[in-house]
């Protein structure tokens, strides 16, 4: 079907196609660096406890120096329509020095910033608490070891400092996205010991007021990881208050809570106590497994939630999943642009008709616009948005993908 004729099928519900695709091409979508690379990153110093977090996998083209990944990054932008931001980790550094995470400052990271400017894109951080022997007990800012704490409290300050000094070099505030490894594998006897560590450590952590043109702290739960089964000290409690008290954003990582558990319904039910929300869009399979994003009924739910109660413009939507079984550089394609159909859809939906039923208990209509509407031609506005933001699609995006997957098949 036709763009025009499309166009013409949504106004039939009242639904303006082309605010929908004016509205889209102003979100933009934060790709996490971590997918690039395996979540390996470019220290020198290597070979310590990854917090629970592995990609798995050894498919062809892992991108082992910054070059390479600015390069897959540069492919996946130019499939992905839209405005961008990488999502950078600490431990992603660009630099012949090797300092230690206590050590990093911002020249370290500069390579990436030029590189951001010449691409357009903003960019978003986190410092690294993993991946490092003083992570090896599965505890840091909430480590017994006051010495060990001051030394992840020294990374998490200078972490905040650079992000703030990439957002002010950007024009475009970086969100400094905290999560922290700290758990026990079996039942502690000291939750709150652990967990009044971890709070004063991200105060002493967070005491510098930085601008929040430049950049906005955000903390991220977690219901339980693989060595920490038995007790996450950052719960969603724990930092849903500690977001509340110190005004933070609060991080939803999809697939950081029990697998019943709907993240769409917490939009609404935090937003009105926090200043904004970060999410993590991710698809957990039986755990925090970290696939790769479907245009599925969790996405769809999301973007559904975001649209429909106005949170669009408090969110910050980053992703989070890594998969090494398949081309990396077209999971963070199909992966991004699945987040983008789903925002789509949601704008596409005819909202007043919606509420105006939902006011008037008339939950049957309500229950048949859902429905009818799924029929529309949504694919057909898609692929306008795309050919407007000279993207491909369809058959020419997956010629696009295997090329370039076949030019890095055979880095190392
Ligand atoms: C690499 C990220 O910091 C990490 O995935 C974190 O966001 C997370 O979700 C840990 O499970
Ligand atoms: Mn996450």
């Amino acid at each position: 079907m036709s763009y025009a004729d499309a166009r013409e099928r949504f106004a039939e519900w009242g639904v303006d196609t082309e605010a929908a695709i004016a509205r889209l091409g102003r979100i933009p979508i934060s790709l996490h660096c971590w997918q690039g690379d395996d979540v390996v990153g470019f220290e020198r110093r290597r070979g310590h406890s990854g917090g629970g977090i592995q990609a798995t996998g050894n498919h062809p083209g892992r991108a082992r120096n910054p070059r390479e990944l600015r390069a897959d990054l540069e492919f996946a932008f130019a499939m992905i329509p839209g405005p961008h931001r990488l999502n950078l980790h600490a431990m992603y550094l660009d630099t012949d020095e090797a300092p230690d995470r206590d050590e990093i400052e911002y020249r370290h990271f500069a390579p990436w910033v030029d590189w951001a400017r010449e691409q357009g894109a903003g960019l978003d951080f986190n410092p690294t608490f993993f991946a490092h022997e003083k992570a090896d007990d599965n505890l840091t800012l909430a480590h017994p070891d006051p010495a060990i704490r001051a030394f992840w409290i020294e990374h998490g300050r200078r972490c905040r400092e650079i992000a703030a000094r990439m957002g002010q070099e950007l024009g475009s505030a970086a969100v400094n996205n905290i999560w922290v490894p700290d758990g026990f594998k079996d039942n502690p006897v000291d939750r709150m010991g652990a967990r009044r560590r971890l709070e004063e450590s991200l105060d002493a952590m967070l005491q510098a007021r930085h601008d929040p043109a430049h950049m906005l702290d955000a903390v991220e739960s977690k219901l339980f990881g693989i060595g920490v089964e038995a007790c996450t000290i950052g719960s969603h409690e724990f930092y849903m208050g500690y977001a509340i008290r110190r005004g933070t954003l609060l991080c939803l990582d999809m697939g950081h809570f029990h697998p019943t558990e709907n993240v769409a319904d917490k939009l609404s039910a935090v937003a009105p106590f926090v200043p904004g929300i970060l999410l993590h869009v991710s698809r957990p399979m039986r755990w925090d497994s970290d696939h790769v994003i479907l245009l599925n009924d969790e996405v769809l739910a999301l973007a559904q939630e975001l649209v429909g109660t106005g949170l669009l413009d408090r969110t910050h939507v980053g992703l989070d999943f890594f998969d090494a079984t398949i081309s990396r550089t077209a999971a963070w394609v199909i992966g991004t642009r699945n987040m983008q159909k789903a925002l789509l859809r949601a704008l596409l939906l005819p909202w007043d008709r919606l509420r105006a039923a939902e006011a008037a208990f008339d939950f049957t209509t309500r229950l048949v616009v859902t429905e009818e509407v799924k029929d529309l031609p949504f694919g057909a506005v898609w692929a306008e948005f795309c050919a407007r933001e000279d993207v491909p699609s369809g058959p020419a995006l997956m010629a696009d993908l295997d090329a370039y997957q076949a030019r890095v098949a055979d880095r190392g």
